[in-house]
């Protein structure tokens, strides 16, 4: 017999229009290569085919929302949503209750997108950006997987006490609250300096407390401040250790002219040697292969195949394993979905009024565990990717990888590359308080 067609709907911001993420570029054939995978996989759905209709969204919610149209109300009923950035996930994931439909965002990295009261059907390949900007409804565990492996560091290297400077954006106060409650909980004590734009005042104060152990959260335009300043306040060497955000380019320190830092490149570098960043994973490194049958760096090798141009250069490349991962996601789901409906019921009923399918769509989507080409894939309960985290080290001015930190299991695996200036074991706990 014929296979029966599953239809569903993708959005892919194929240029931004305006300055937001163009990832479709790699993340549209991504997904094309997941579509072609599953329906070619006799153990999964057999005896259907899925199809997906894409629209280009520019990144803009506006035309999103008209697309979303399209997809509701031009025959055929689509089963559920692919959607990219930030600003269109939002829209559509508020939408698409309504119609009973599940949205799965391989590129929504915003902390907002956690919202469980906004987006109740919203489920991401995507990690919530680094700072998690927890909602109203904090889950028990700390939605910041940063916060969780900075603090692991610390007992590693049994810091006691530690400083927080940032940049009062509301998203990094969150991120400061997340992580001094996981330090308080600890028993290591935490200082707190905040400044917005200038970090001169803060950086002074962090001197005279004699603050040695210092994470910074801020955006990267403030870090080169900060960094020229420790460098001219000699915050920075044998006695000290920064943690930067692990967002930045993998140059971010180099002096841009137009920003006026009274810093060399040399003086950068010499302050920004030995800092650690922080950041979630996107591609598994695994030797053992995905579901797909592809390692990670196989699934990259393949992807790289379908462009002509140097991949650094192509939108959303370092997403793609989130999007190729997304549409396996969505078929594992609707496989499970098949085998728990009602005899009476059929996925290809699927209508935007029918709750059995939706609510039994749903619980499948949330028990999402697999091993994919971007690591394991499962759900919080918020809808947020569970994702490893990576630490490196600035060593000789590049970024090494010193370990990975498992949110779910806790466990920190560490590679002992780390390097310090004195050649020897970290700066000397700083808990003695100097008496000024
Ligand atoms: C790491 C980045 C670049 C963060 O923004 C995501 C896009 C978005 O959140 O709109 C894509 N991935």
């Amino acid at each position: 017999a014929e296979p029966v067609t599953l239809h569903i709907g993708g959005t892919f911001p194929m240029e931004s229009g305006s300055g937001g993420w163009a990832g479709g570029e790699a993340c549209l054939p991504a997904v094309q290569m997941a579509l072609e995978d599953v329906n070619n996989r006799l153990d999964i759905l057999p005896g259907y085919v899925l199809n997906m209709t894409n629209h280009n969204s520019q990144c803009q919610p506006g035309l999103a929302m008209q697309q979303l149209y399209d997809f509701l109300y031009k025959p055929p009923t689509k089963l559920m949503l692919l959607t990219g950035c930030s600003p269109v996930t939002t829209v559509i994931a508020e939408a698409a209750p309504v119609w009973k439909l599940v949205v799965l965002s391989y590129g929504g990295s915003s902390p907002a997108l956690s919202n469980r009261n906004r987006f109740p059907t919203l489920f991401r390949t995507h990690p919530s950006a680094n700072m998690q900007n927890p909602t109203r409804y904090l889950s028990v565990r700390s939605l910041d997987y940063s916060s969780n492996l900075r603090i692991h560091i610390m007992e590693k290297f049994k810091w006691k006490r530690f400083t927080i400077l940032m940049s009062v954006e509301e998203v990094f106060v969150t991120t400061a609250k997340d992580l001094e409650a996981l330090a308080r909980k600890k028993g290591i004590r935490v200082d707190r300096q905040s400044f917005y734009g200038d970090p001169t005042d803060a950086m002074k104060t962090l001197q005279r407390q004699d603050a040695r152990i210092i994470v910074g959260l801020f955006y990267v335009t403030e870090a080169r401040k900060v960094l020229c300043q420790a460098y001219h306040n000699g915050l920075y060497g044998r006695r000290y250790v920064w943690f930067f955000i692990g967002w930045y380019a993998d140059t971010w320190y180099y002096p841009p002219p137009e920003e006026h830092l009274n810093c060399t490149a040399e003086q950068m570098a010499a302050a920004a040697e030995y800092h650690f960043t922080t950041e979630s994973v996107m591609l598994s490194r695994d030797k053992v292969p995905a579901i797909s049958d592809m390692t990670g760096m196989q699934f990259q090798e393949r992807l790289t195949q379908h462009f002509q141009k140097d991949t650094a250069n192509v939108g959303g490349f370092p997403e793609a394993p989130l999007a190729y991962d997304a549409v396996w996601a969505l078929a594992l789901a609707f496989n499970c979905t098949r085998n728990n409906l009602p005899p009476h019921i059929r996925l290809e009923n699927f209508s935007y009024d029918n709750k059995v399918i939706a609510d039994t769509l749903f619980q499948c989507v949330k028990n999402t565990s697999f091993r994919g080409v971007s690591g394991k894939v499962m759900f919080s309960d918020s809808g947020d990717r569970i994702a490893r985290t990576q630490i490196e080290q600035m060593q000789g001015g590049k970024y090494k990888i010193m370990g990975y930190y498992d949110t779910t299991t806790g466990d920190l695996e560490w590679y002992n590359k780390e390097q310090w200036m004195n050649g020897r074991g970290p700066p000397p706990d700083s808990t003695v308080i100097k008496k000024h």
